[in-house]
């Protein structure tokens, strides 16, 4: 069975259709780089696959379910914006992370956090864009999900510490997982890809192993997107 199954996925703000019949089919155990220009849909798509816009057309299915209560047990959704409360300690997240998802590990959380180097008794208002993001992720990939969303999980982190963050997303990640990343930062995620799917004006413009379509068309991933979308 397909980790996601999508048919004729539209998404309408009002007027403006932001998906316009996408399809698209992603198979269990890989990591795929949602990439495409800014406004393309990647965001929309997330969050409708995360079950947090409710409003749609076409089909949708998270290893058989609608995006709903079911799916969301087996999806960890991280959105590109900050979710958490500014007062919380990184702490009080892991508690309510805990609290909130069967599938989350404490342990697992803490370890993270410590490998990050950030100190569990910060409150978030304290901490950089670049740390948040980096307690979020700990928290995001502490769930053993069957399915993870990562809208644009490392934009806020210097460059040195972007290997560190895909290494900790990579770490322990349930062998039959499939990892969806919305990202611009090609050249730093094309190590740990399987797969991409380019999005262009709400629609998918082309999905393949990465492998594939390296010797396919005998460049990088990066040096392919810059080609495609010139
Ligand atoms: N709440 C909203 N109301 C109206 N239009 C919206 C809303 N959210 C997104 N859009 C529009 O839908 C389109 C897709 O937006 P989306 O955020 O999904 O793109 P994206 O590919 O994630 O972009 P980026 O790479 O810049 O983050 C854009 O044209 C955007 O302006």
């Amino acid at each position: 069975m397909s980790a996601i199954s999508i048919r004729g996925l539209t998404k309408d703000y009002g007027k403006f259709r932001a998906i316009n019949g996408l399809d698209l089919e992603l198979p269990p155990g890989q990591i795929v780089g949602l990439l495409g220009e800014n406004g393309c849909g990647k965001t929309t798509l997330l969050k409708v696959l995360a079950g947090a816009l409710t409003q749609y057309g076409g089909e949708v299915s998270i290893h058989g379910h609608r995006p709903g209560p079911e799916s969301k047990a087996i999806v960890s959704f991280l959105p590109d914006a900050s979710f958490l409360p500014d007062s919380a300690t990184i702490d009080f997240c892991i508690r309510m992370y805990d609290d909130f998802f069967a599938d989350f590990s404490r342990e697992h959380a803490s370890d993270l956090i410590g490998f990050f180097g950030l100190d569990p008794s910060r409150k978030l208002s304290t901490l950089s864009k670049g740390m948040r993001e980096k307690a979020q992720i700990a928290l995001a990939m502490s769930r053993r999900a069957k399915v993870y969303l990562l809208d644009e999980p490392i934009s806020g982190v210097d460059p040195a510490a972007r290997d560190i963050l895909l290494q900790a997303i990579i770490r322990d990640l349930p062998p039959e997982a499939l990892v969806l990343i919305s990202t611009h930062l090609i050249h730093d995620l094309e190590p740990i890809l399987d797969g991409v799917a380019f999005m262009r004006y709400g629609q998918v413009l082309l999905t393949g192993d990465v492998d594939d379509l390296r010797t396919q068309h005998g460049v990088s991933i990066d040096a392919l997107f810059r080609k495609v979308y010139r």
